[in-house]
């Protein structure tokens, strides 16, 4: 299965990166980098631990040098963008930078007196489910809440590009919709928002495109429902066998191998395949797949359901498309 390396230029990028490099001592930490993130886009970077994501996001933000390359972030290159050219972004580090003394309402207020068109701060607690907490010293925050205080920070000042880094870790399932709910607000108000996330449910809801980046290369970028080809989106069906051995067979009619297996058992009146499964490989098969070719070491997934796609109880056996075993 080969990896489209889909290299879309866009006129007019919020983010546009051309052989970007990173050295570390003599290690290439970020290794050639070309992408272009449409403005009003949700665009998710993907990749395993160390893979170069943090460091690619931190030059894009101008908190970290580049080795070599171009990079143009709103049309200013990183390396030199002032205060004007900070004030029209939005970024949620991994790790939190917050005072811990002051309570959120007085973090936020403070924040927001740094833009110059800042969110109403009582918005924006709402937006991120503080309002019972706005009043709370930040340092008796839970870890989600306190997440949900860097969000608002990041958030404050209208920004036209946020950046967000694994931005929903340590958040409740409830709470992940509820973000996911106020991301889906924020680009519907045109900001453009990169994302870099370990979990691949929440790329999936959130992406319109996405980037996978292994080894410091990045190895395959496009829309959600294109990263790793069409190959891998093919479905598969799994059933038990009469002679107790799991099978699968990918096939683009799944339907149609379904209704052979049950003729094969005895007809419509006949008996059910047992254990049947008809499986879309989710993005995060797609993924996994994606890194184990390319040698990255896949990491333990987030709180997604790990598919069954790559994995069968008991024995299986594979057989090819158009061949009932
Ligand atoms: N300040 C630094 N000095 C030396 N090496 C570094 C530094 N920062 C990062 N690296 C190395 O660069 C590589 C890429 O790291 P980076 O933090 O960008 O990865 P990542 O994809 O963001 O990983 P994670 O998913 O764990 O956050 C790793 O091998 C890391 O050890």
């Amino acid at each position: 299965m080969a990896t489209s390396n889909r290299k879309t230029e866009i006129a007019d990028a919020a983010v546009r990166v051309r052989g970007l490099r990173k050295d570390y001592g003599g290690k290439h930490a970020v290794d050639g980098i070309d992408l272009d993130v449409a403005r009003g886009e949700t665009f998710a970077l993907l990749g395993p631990n160390g893979a170069g994501k943090s460091t690619t996001v931190e030059i894009l933000e101008g908190y970290r040098s580049r080795t070599e390359g171009e990079v143009s972030v709103l049309g200013t290159d990183p390396a030199r963008g002032g205060l004007d050219w900070k004030a029209r972004l939005g970024i949620v580090l991994q790790s939190t930078g917050e005072s811990g003394v002051m309570t959120v309402r007085e973090q936020l207020k403070q924040f927001a007196g740094y833009y110059p068109n800042p969110r109403p701060v009582d918005e924006v607690i709402a937006a991120v489910g503080l309002e019972d907490q706005a009043g709370t010293r930040i340092a008796k925050l839970s870890g989600g809440q306190k997440r949900r205080v860097d969000v608002a920070l990041g958030i404050i000042g209208r920004p036209e590009l946020l950046f967000l880094d694994e931005p929903t870790t340590g958040f409740d399932p409830e709470a992940r919709r509820e973000f996911w709910g106020l991301i889906r607000g924020l680009k519907s108000e045109g900001t453009t928002i990169l994302l870099t996330t370990h979990y691949l449910d929440e790329a999936a809801r959130l992406g319109d495109r996405a980037g996978v980046i292994i080894g410091g290369r990045l190895v395959d970028v496009g829309r959600i429902d294109e990263i790793g080809g069409a190959d891998a989106r093919v479905p598969i069906v799994r059933w038990r066998g009469a002679d107790g051995l799991v099978r699968e067979q990918r096939t683009q009619a799944p339907a149609a191998l379904v209704a052979a297996l049950v003729a094969e058992s005895g007809g419509t009146g006949g008996a059910e395949p047992e254990d049947l499964e008809v499986i879309r490989p989710s993005l995060e098969d797609v993924y996994l797949d994606l890194v184990r070719r390319h040698g990255g070491a896949p990491e333990a997934s987030g709180d997604t359901e790990t598919s069954a796609a790559s994995e069968t109880s008991g024995a299986s056996a594979s057989t090819q498309e158009g061949a009932i075993a």
